[in-house]
């Protein structure tokens, strides 16, 4: 369960702000909302547009004045040739000027929304329940965040500026073309159907090889990530041959599907230039038997060739763009998926405030019933009171569903059944970041983040100063091996904090706990992955810290919990027996069974010791 556990982590720490939830609209319709606070970059991108489709435009025209006001009619004017070539250059150096604003302009506003839209999908997975990422796995929600946000990306870099610069350009091309000469302009009219069915047909094909290379390249996203998190396990196993075959397999279907994609669009490109430069052959003969019959100026024709094979580029880009915008329409979708996506476990819209100054520590389980799956009761009808300030031992067999007790007290999942209370009030009154500054929790594989070991203690909190920090690992005596590192308490661990040992990492865990100070404090077999001597440190250490606060702790090793003031033994998500540990004995049932176990493990553990010694 690491992400819930994180999220729990960072709710300690402090409420992680309030991404506003958008609601269902059309995708785009959403996407434009998105885009009002940059309507005036959008207005001025616009402008730009023009200006420097107008200029690259013009430049054909001014040849035709050339040509015909100036070559042709044998003036020898070259003042006036040379004006035209100045503005010519003027023409293209503001039509070059005019597309780096654009394109700037446009960038930043596309990159601005599409990092509002990332960092707030972000923010509602971390505000996810537990259920959701039982379901879904976490190799899809990295694609979600990292591919699906770069299709927007391209959306607004891509197709949006097409739309914009190709759109207005084939406008303004028509426009001149008809303002040289109509009856030439009506007859590249007849190309426009011709045009529209090779786009029609290709669009189809062109969709299909793009949505299967795009879906390919996430199948091999999402099984490098399921890889890279369990590589520990594949190494252990000796999995990394099956895995390289799966990888293969995955690899070359990508590569195929991309050969595909490439093969259709070079088709396209070329069925389109072979159409461009037959337009270009029907304009010269058109056009051509106008000049010789001096019914149209030389100067005409050649802008007119000039505006024909101009004309084709920007509808070859924009039918290019059709891929990129129907993966930004499914992107956009399944985006939006993901923030209908309301959280199982969510805060009532009034909650009720529990000072953690305030809190006794009082817990109570009423007939608390939960399952997993409907028909799977995992607890059943438990009733648990817990006297503020009392240790309280969890003992049972694997899967007698001690873990998930905890995860109902930490509201991971709501209880279906039942209520548990905290000092009288239901947790589910309470807002889940009160909830989990008053409930501490400490689990066998505690998670630390990319950072120093001041920020993972104090979990990025700028407010909890070094002092405080350097304090809580010296009660934990975790500050010996930390002034050891390279740079103390400034060492940067790496993710997960790989480079220390379970048991270092345990330790800091604790220091955190120290520095958060909740009044429940959780041990979820916290302490398994401790040597003797460290456990008996963290032990003491424990001791001082559970004074005075409810605490709860889950071990398999009896001997973490022999000393609770009372032991709770669970067997198929009900209490079986409950007692302290003299008491239990005594009644010679489930807790003495385990305990006459734990004894004869501990004895062969000491047998296998005592002959390695030997
Ligand atoms: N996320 C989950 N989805 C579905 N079933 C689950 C989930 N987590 C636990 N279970 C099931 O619920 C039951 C109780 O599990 P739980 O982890 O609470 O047991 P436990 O007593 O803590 O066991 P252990 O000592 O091995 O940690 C088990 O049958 C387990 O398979």
């Amino acid at each position: 369960m690491p992400q819930a556990i994180n999220n729990w982590q960072m709710d300690q720490k402090a409420d992680l702000g309030k991404a506003p939830k958008p609601e269902y609209r059309s995708a785009f319709r959403t996407l434009a909302s998105y885009s009002k606070p940059h309507r005036f970059t959008f207005f001025l991108v616009f402008i730009c547009t023009i200006i420097a489709i107008s200029a690259e435009l013009f430049q054909p025209y001014l040849v035709k004045i050339a040509i015909d006001d100036n070559l042709m009619v044998g003036k020898n004017d070259f003042g006036s040739l040379i004006a035209i070539c100045a503005i010519y250059l003027g023409l293209s150096l503001s039509g070059l000027l005019f597309t780096y604003l654009q394109n700037n302009l446009l960038q930043f506003a596309g990159q601005s929304i599409v990092a509002r839209i990332r960092k707030q999908l972000f923010e509602h997975i971390t505000k996810q329940s537990m259920s959701y990422f039982d379901k879904t796995p976490n190799g899809s929600l990295i694609t979600h965040v990292s591919s699906d946000t770069e299709a927007l990306n391209q959306f607004f870099n891509q197709v949006l500026l097409s739309l914009l610069r190709d759109g207005l350009t084939l406008v303004l091309i028509l426009a001149m073309m008809f303002q040289l000469d109509a009856t030439l302009a009506t007859y590249c009219l007849i190309l426009l159907p011709i045009i529209a069915i090779i786009a029609i047909s290709f669009r189809t094909f062109m969709r299909k090889t793009y949505q299967m290379a795009r879906t390919r390249l996430s199948r091999l996203i999402a099984f490098v990530a399921e890889n890279l998190s369990g590589m520990n396990l594949i190494q252990a196993f000796h999995q990394e041959k099956e895995q390289e075959k799966q990888f293969k397999e995955r690899n070359e279907s990508y590569f195929q599907a991309n050969i595909r994609e490439i093969r259709t669009n070079v088709l396209f490109n070329r069925s389109f230039d072979i159409l461009s430069n037959l337009s270009i052959a029907f304009v010269t003969w058109v056009g051509g038997k106008a000049v010789l019959g001096e019914g149209l100026e030389f100067g005409i024709l050649y802008a007119f060739i000039t505006y024909i094979r101009q004309f084709f580029q920007p509808i070859n880009t924009i039918t290019q763009q059709w891929n990129t915008l129907q993966s930004a329409t499914v992107a956009v979708s399944r985006i939006w998926g993901i923030f209908d996506v309301s959280p199982e476990v969510a805060d009532k819209p009034e909650t009720l405030s529990l000072r953690k100054e305030d809190v006794k520590g009082k817990l109570d389980f009423n007939r608390v019933s939960f399952a997993y799956e409907s028909g799977t009761p995992v607890i059943r009808e438990l009733e648990l009171h817990v006297r503020p300030g009392e240790m309280l031992g969890i003992v049972g067999t694997t899967g007698a569903g001690k873990s998930s007790l905890i995860s109902l007290l930490c509201r991971f999942y709501d209880v279906q059944e039942g209520d548990i209370l905290i000092d009288g009030i239901d947790i589910r009154e309470l807002p889940q970041s009160e909830l989990h500054r008053i409930v501490g929790l400490v689990q066998q594989e505690p998670y630390l983040y990319a950072g120093s070991i001041v920020d993972n203690v104090r979990m990025f909190d700028g407010t909890i100063s070094k002092e405080t920090v350097v304090r809580a690992c010296e009660f934990v005596r975790a500050d010996p091996l930390i002034r050891r590192m390279k740079d103390g308490y400034e060492t940067t661990l790496s993710e997960r904090g790989s480079g220390l040992s379970a048991g270092e990492r345990q330790l800091i865990s604790f220091a955190r706990i120290i520095v958060f100070q909740p009044r429940i404090l959780i041990l979820d077999e916290a302490t398994a992955n401790l040597d003797s001597h460290t456990e008996q440190l963290i032990q003491q250490a424990l001791h001082a810290v559970s004074k005075g606060r409810t605490t709860l702790v889950i071990a398999h090793r009896l001997s973490t919990i022999m000393q609770a003031d009372r032991i709770l033994v669970m067997k198929q998500g009900e209490i079986a027996e409950q007692g302290t540990h003299e008491e239990l004995i005594r009644l010679q049932g489930v807790y003495e069974e385990l305990y006459r176990h734990s004894q004869g493990e501990q004895n062969d553990e000491g047998k296998i010791a005592n002959s390695s010694l030997r």
